[in-house]
């Protein structure tokens, strides 16, 4: 038999209560109550209504007592329809079998709020009467309305029997031994927890199991957050409005707050009105600053006092928890942007007029939060360009992520470029943020952007139009800011004519146009570009690699199809190699053209030093000691023990043979120098090297 108590007078939540034999109900000023009474007089527990032998009984443990139509309650006494109830100064009417009645219309549809609320959504949708769905609508009418329950199987904390009134705990704000218990396998668990949704999601499903709340929901107030709202259960996701007054509150006094304290004549809002009770929690990161609200909602009671210490023990894990999450995503993002930048050279060589111009138009460029296409052939700079326009711009501080569009497999580009949440696709077993989201704040470099598809093109430019773009198998869109430079060696206008590029895109990427001059175009800046390197290398390999005359000008006639990135690999070749550490033409790698001839009026040059001039002993002998000083460097000390003599025995040779420094480092040239002796700070030859350097002298 059904029945229902509701209140007449006096204070106490909810106001109103339906009863079933299966669902028993205890009064008292204890939060863990079905209707908590406040009133001073009122004992933590005070009585309890059951269903027993086929009635209705109301059993007092009040130490002021309990009334019943105006007598007081000795032991238990049945309850009629209609009879008086008054435990302190609050008065309740009970009433039998109220489920048929148009308010009891009301308890199924709060189930299903509560079971499915992603079905049901707000009030007007759950059937309830139209006051419920206006704001204007007092706490007081509400409650009438809306606080209307049934007790839901499996509504008691476990291992509370609400049968038996001994169980309602007089120190009912400790937690239980079971609560302490799901508390520290929480944590263990959470401990081994490396992505965030998941941990997030742990945690609300902690709190669903462990206290009496119906809907639990973590909502990110960064607006970087990459977990925005998680809300459990999940069907509750499309409805699951979580409470945008409770979130200001935390927000604002950084505090946990709890709808119950309001008073009765606070209005709880729409996305309460489903809900008896409420509780609100901030996650705090070091400065005290919430990044984050916990929400936990339930139904037909109001929290019990340990629900609130087990939920501020779980924010109070899950906030610091969240901050390190937070800590080494960025880590992670910082981590994967510095592997795919790692840049080889920080500044654009040469001073030629080309590369003059091209540092002209970056300065111009780089402040200006406008697309760049960089067109240029391969290996002539094109990411060093996009490095300058990064680093010279307002970005500067932040990320640049460098993506080969042309190495991304046109079906991953998407999940790429945007991200996944988990469970998109199989193996996504965690989110994971797309490079346009490592970009926020920074530079995307899109290079080769000419290879992608028009599919991927069509995506593209929908994220750089609209600054925001979706996850794969997100629910939302992510919002970036995030400034987008491409680069291409193919002629895109061209491409468009021919249908293989999209027009539109072009134009959004070539708001400004830089062209990369092929290294052939300024060969002037050779010497200085080779230098560069050679000193780079020099440093690495703790040694003075120099070039001569000869090869400078075998490196300036080459027509370089590869660009700088070709000079570069040549001379890294050429320098390895080499014995020696002066490098001379023939030791280039190089197919194509050879150095000039040298003028007519020179001396005619000796044979090349790697082969004798003859099978004549002493030739060899000549031949021999040219090139150990060729490899040396002219190092007699060095080039002594690689001939096997003693340095002596050489300087006697050399004085004999007449052979000379420059005849030696630069054969076929009396004006060529030793070349490209390295700038202070680059590697030299130890002391010890050094003291037997000029040939003549020794
Ligand atoms: N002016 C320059 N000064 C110094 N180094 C340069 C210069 N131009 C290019 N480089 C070097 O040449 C190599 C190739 O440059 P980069 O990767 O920028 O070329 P790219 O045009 O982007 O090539 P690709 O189109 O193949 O990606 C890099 O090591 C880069 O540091």
């Amino acid at each position: 038999m059904l029945a229902r108590l509701v209140l007449e007078t006096g204070d106490a939540v909810p106001t109103a209560l339906d009863l079933s034999p299966a669902h028993p109900a205890t009064l008292g000023r204890g939060r863990e109550n079905a209707i908590v009474i406040r009133c001073d007089i009122v004992s933590r527990l005070h009585a309890k209504i059951y269903f027993d032998d086929n009635r209705w009984v109301i059993r007092d443990f009040g130490l002021n007592g309990t009334r019943v139509n105006g007598v007081r309650v000795n032991g238990a006494v049945d309850l009629d329809d209609g009879s008086v109830l008054q435990i302190g100064d609050v008065q309740f009417v009970f009433t039998v079998g109220t489920m048929t009645g148009p308010k009891t219309m009301m308890l199924p549809a709060v189930e299903a709020e509560v079971a499915a609320p992603a079905s049901s959504g707000g009030a007007a949708r759950r059937g309830t009467p139209p006051p419920l769905a206006t704001a204007a609508v007092t706490r007081a009418e509400t409650k009438v309305h809306e606080l209307v329950y049934r007790e839901m199987p499996g509504d008691t904390h476990e291992g509370e029997d609400p049968g038996d009134p001994g169980d309602a705990d007089p120190d009912g704000d400790r937690l239980r031994v079971d609560e302490l218990d799901a508390l520290c396998r929480y944590m263990t668990a959470a401990l081994a927890i490396t992505e965030r949704y998941d941990l997030i999601h742990h945690t609300l499903r902690t709190i669903l199991n462990q206290t009496s709340a119906r809907v639990v929901g973590y909502l990110g107030l960064d607006p970087s957050d990459p977990t925005p709202k998680v809300v459990h259960p999940e069907k509750s996701i499309v409805d699951g409005r979580l409470s945008r007054r409770l979130t200001a509150r935390v927000r604002e006094t950084r505090r946990a707050t709890w709808l119950f304290e309001d008073g009765p004549d606070s209005d709880p809002g729409e996305s309460l009105s489903a809900f008896t009770d409420a509780i609100c929690l901030p996650l705090a990161g070091h400065d005290g600053a919430p990044f984050a609200a916990l929400h936990v909602y339930r139904t037909g009671r109001i929290f019990a006092e340990r629900d609130m210490r087990f939920l501020e023990a779980v924010a109070g894990f899950l906030a610091p928890s969240l901050d390190i999450h937070r800590a080494r995503r960025k880590l992670e993002a910082e981590n994967s942007r510095l592997r795919v930048v790692a840049p080889v050279a920080d500044e654009l060589i040469g001073d030629s007029a080309a590369i003059m111009n091209l540092r002209q138009t970056i300065a111009r460029a780089a402040p200006q939060p406008v697309t760049v296409l960089i067109h240029g052939e391969s290996g002539a700079g094109k990411e060093l360009v996009a490095q300058a326009l990064h680093r010279n711009g307002p970005r500067g501080h932040g990320p640049l992520v460098v993506v080969n569009c042309a190495a991304i497999a046109p079906t991953l580009l998407e999940a790429e470029l945007f991200g996944y949440r988990k469970g998109a696709f199989s193996g996504a077993d965690r989110d994971h943020p797309g490079l346009f989201e490592q970009a926020d704040d920074g530079t995307l470099f899109l290079d080769e952007v000419g290879e992608l598809s028009l599919e991927s093109q069509a995506k593209l430019l929908r994220a750089i139009e609209g600054n925001s773009f979706r996850p794969v198998g997100g629910t939302r869109d992510v919002k970036v800011d995030v400034r987008v430079v491409a680069a291409t060696h193919r002629d895109l206008e061209e491409e468009v004519r021919a249908g293989r590029f999209r027009r539109d895109l072009l134009f959004r990427l070539n708001v400004i146009n830089l062209r990369v001059p092929p290294l052939r175009e300024h060969p002037e800046d050779i010497p200085e570009l080779a230098r560069f390197f050679l000193e780079r290398l020099s440093t690495q390999c703790r040694r003075a690699f120099r070039l001569t005359g000869s090869a400078v000008r075998k490196l300036q006639s080459f027509p370089w199809p590869g660009n700088v990135r070709q000079l570069r690999a040549v001379l890294e070749s050429a320098a390895v190699l080499s014995e020696a550490d002066v490098i001379d033409a023939d030791a280039l790698p190089l197919a194509g053209p050879a150095a000039p001839a040298a003028p007519a009026d020179t001396p005619a040059p000796e044979p090349p030093a790697d082969l004798p001039a003859s099978l004549n002993i002493d030739d060899i002998e000549t031949w021999a000691i040219r090139k150990a000083l060729l490899q040396t460097a002219g190092n007699v000390s060095q080039a002594s023990r690689l001939l096997g003599m003693s340095r002596d025995t050489l300087h006697t040779k050399l004085k004999k043979k007449g052979i000379g420094r420059d005849s030696i480092l630069h054969p076929g040239d009396p004006n060529d120098s030793v070349l490209f002796t390295p700038r202070p700070g680059a590697a030299r030859p130890k002391p010890a090297e050094v003291d037997s350097i000029h040939l003549g002298d020794h």
